[in-house]
């Protein structure tokens, strides 16, 4: 017997003594809630007439309950630990010592009490990356008090399932390939899993890299690039407790269904969850919302109100749902906090909204595939080039003389004239945004105004003034400077339509947050301490400026060129240092743990890189079939499913529009057969088939995949059938048109 086997029930012995006493401790703490509570409504109308005794109840209060939740926090970890507390050991002794010692590694730490030596260590934990990066014989550790050097003189690995010892090796070689083959020879699930017994020696690196600020990571479809920001993100949170929570970090990803799909890694490697959500999503909020400033907050009903970003709370499992349909109704034109006003001034002079609604990729992807002439496609990608940044640069240095008329502004008998009101706006204030400045000139007035009359300025009068300053800008709407802007350069001007109707098309959503954010001061985001940028290849020049304009913290940025949706593959790592300057450090990730060898090597022979390995895993062949029929290819679909026998958890087909996805769903259903069908605005991934576009299975993987239809001249089809078959685990069937 192993020492694993023989330390695995004394541990778990430990682990039921301690939620024992955990239990008792939320019990206590719950009667002490329940009793200031009845205290509090006993006594309150005797309380002091100041509230301090009420102050210090609350405190006292939210004292108890912040530590009954720290108490379910270790409950939900130690319960999961029951089912599993370790999975790897490494025997180590330090050089000039004897005695080796033991270090048992699992999802969390484990000590007998308080303070004492980890009996059990976390993943994260320094002596853990011996596991991971080591073979048996020497080896060393970067310890919080420098590095640590000794021999591993054995190594283990253990799969314990409900507490039992399902299988434990002495493993020689890193990480053993049976034990990943096992792992990957899975089915797949609604849920992306965690990798932590797993982990390979360069995902590891990636994981505990502190050093690179930013951090761009190229890696072939399958190589775990998801998987190893997630488990990054884990590992930071672990490491620096002090100045990272979850709310300071947000992941910005392709949507609803990714974000279901990713949920349950974090709370299942103990921390909460965190803000995610799609930059489209974002610039939809910032184009329709109707405050301009408002420091550093980016609101929402978060969770965490002072550290938000728009939508939903995420901080909870299974939270991370959002979608632009969500916002209809109650908050239209109107912003979460429900807060109308945000100038200094308080009279909400800088609050316009943009247009009421935007496209999104999914818009422009299908144009796209359906085919755009040249001059559309040709504007579309200046829009979002380089080019664009450095025209709409020497415009905003022009628009100083264009967008003021200046005017003497008089109230109640105190003047500024014209010419001095210049002086202010092109002097004093030059620093400050074009569309805020006049605001600035306006407070000094204000002020000024205030000083001489000996007394503050009520609503109304400054609402008076305010109206004075703002009709010297020709124009506030943003819409209307771009149109100025896209005249001067021979484009089309938008539609003239009120902002409450306009509906952006998506070439220009974001040259206009560009022109946002060089106009007013809306767009740093302080709060967001870690930036996690998943799907990096889809991302335009023009979005990587706006996210430096608006994140200047430490990066994750992570996508496949060989996954581009546009019908050009774009290599975003020749650009990013150009944006972000030379903190940005370039890895590649060669290696696919998705596809069998035989959709792998499909997959290859479809568009992917040729240096791409894999860990060799036989399957099934790949079907290649040509459709005489949609019908009859969804009966043949039907019939080579495999999860009514339950053999597999997920299958999906997949076409590159949605008309077609929407039709084969319609026969599908015809047929009988129950399938998922995943649109824009869809937030689960569940399990069975699903049928739905390239684009949107974009991260997701699926037992079976059945790949239909797709047009071979199109200039999209590479991406989309290399996308499609790295879709794939275990079996790939594609049916030619
Ligand atoms: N070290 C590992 N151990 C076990 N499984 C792994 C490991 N690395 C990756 N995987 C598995 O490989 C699959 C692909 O991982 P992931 O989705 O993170 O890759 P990706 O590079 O983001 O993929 P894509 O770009 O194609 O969407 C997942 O099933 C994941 O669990």
């Amino acid at each position: 017997m192993s020492k694993g086997s023989e330390f695995l029930p004394e541990v778990l012995g430990l682990i039921e003594k301690r939620l024992g006493e955990i239990d008792e401790n939320i019990q206590a703490v719950r009667q002490d809630i329940n009793s200031m509570n009845e205290y509090y409504w006993d006594n309150y109308t005797e309380m002091d007439q100041y509230g301090y005794e009420d102050y210090d109840n609350q405190q006292a209060l939210k004292m108890q309950v912040n530590a009954n939740q720290e108490n379910w926090k270790m409950r939900r970890r130690l319960k999961r630990m029951l089912d599993a507390p370790f999975f790897g050991s490494v025997e180590f002794v330090y050089d000039g010592e004897d005695e080796p010692e033991d270090f048992y590694i699992g999802i969390g730490n484990f000590a007998r009490e308080r303070g004492a030596l980890p009996l059990i260590y976390d993943w994260r934990a320094p002596v853990s990356s011996l596991f991971y990066d080591y073979d048996k014989g020497e080896a060393s550790y970067e310890a919080p008090g420098g590095r640590m050097d000794g021999e591993i003189l054995s190594k283990w690995q253990y799969k314990i399932r409900g507490g039992k010892m399902i299988y434990e090796f002495e493993s020689d070689v890193k990480i053993d390939d049976d034990i990943l083959k096992q792992e990957l020879g899975a089915n797949s699930d609604t849920k992306l899993k965690n990798i932590v017994r797993t982990i390979q020696k360069e995902q590891n690196a990636i994981i505990r890299n502190t050093k690179d600020k930013i951090l761009a990571i190229q890696g072939v479809a399958g190589s775990g690039k998801t998987s190893v920001a997630l488990h990054r993100i884990a590992y930071l949170l672990y490491h620096d407790r002090e100045h990272l929570n979850s709310s300071n970090i947000l992941i910005l990803s392709p949507g609803g269904v990714f974000a279901d799909y990713i949920s349950h890694i974090l709370p299942e490697l103990g921390e909460e969850n965190i803000q995610e959500m799609s930059f489209d999503l974002f610039a939809y909020y910032e184009l329709r919302r109707n405050t301009a400033t408002q420091g550093n907050v980016i609101y929402g009903n978060a969770g965490n109100q002072e550290n938000a970003i728009y939508g939903n709370a995420v901080n909870q499992e299974n939270a991370i749902y959002r979608n632009k349909n969500r916002d209809q109704g109650g908050n239209q034109g109107k912003n979460p906090s429900g807060n109308s006003k945000s100038s200094s001034a308080g009279t909400g002079w800088n609050s316009k909204m943009i247009a009421a609604d935007c496209e999104d990729k999914y818009h422009q992807i299908e144009r796209e595939i359906a085919g755009v002439d040249d001059g559309d496609q040709k504007r579309y990608e200046w829009k979002q080039s380089v080019e664009y940044v450095q025209a709409i640069e020497g415009f905003l240095i022009e628009l100083e003389d264009r967008l003021v008329d200046f005017e003497d502004v008089e109230f109640k008998g105190i003047r500024k004239s014209a010419s001095e009101i210049m002086e202010f706006f092109y002097e004093k204030y030059t620093g400050t945004p074009l569309l805020d400045r006049m605001g600035a000139v306006m407070d000094y007035f204000i002020d000024e105004v205030e000083t001489l009359r000996g007394r503050s300025l009520n609503d109304e009068e400054q609402e008076i003034i305010c109206r004075k300053f703002m009709n010297m800008y020709v124009t506030r709407d943003i819409c209307q400077i771009y149109n100025w802007f896209l005249e001067d350069y021979g484009f089309p001007a938008l539609p003239d339509m009120p902002p409450e109707r306009r509906v952006l098309e998506y070439e220009d959503v974001y040259p206009i947050l560009y022109l946002k954010y060089s106009l007013t001061a809306a767009g740093q985001r302080k709060n967001i301490r870690h930036l996690v940028i998943d799907e990096m290849q889809d991302y335009s020049y023009l979005q990587y400026v706006l996210l430096a304009k608006m994140f200047s913290c430490n990066m994750t940025i992570l996508g496949d060129k060989a996954q581009t949706i546009a019908g050009k593959q774009q290599d975003v790592l020749t650009f990013l240092p150009k944006i972000f300057g030379k903190k940005v450090k370039r890895i590649v990730m060669n290696k696919s743990y998705r596809n069998t060898s035989e959709i792998a090597e499909y997959a290859k022979s479809v568009g992917g890189s040729k240096d791409i390995q894999y860990v060799a895993r036989h399957g099934k062949a790949v079907e290649r079939h040509t459709i005489k029929t949609l019908e009859k290819t969804c009966k043949e679909i039907s019939g080579k499913l495999k999860l009514r026998e339950e053999e597999y958890e997920t299958a999906a087909i997949l076409t590159m529009t949605e008309k077609e996805a929407e039709h084969i769903q319609e026969i599908m259903h015809k047929l009988g057969a129950e399938a998922h069908y995943i649109n824009r605005d869809s937030a689960q991934f569940k399990k069975g088939l699903t049928v739905t576009t390239y684009y949107l299975a974009k991260g997701l993987e699926f037992d079976q995949v059945f790949v239909v239809g797709g047009d071979r001249n199109n200039k999209m089809y590479q991406g989309y059938q290399y996308i499609c078959a790295t879709r794939a685990l275990h079996e790939l069937y594609v049916y030619d048109a």
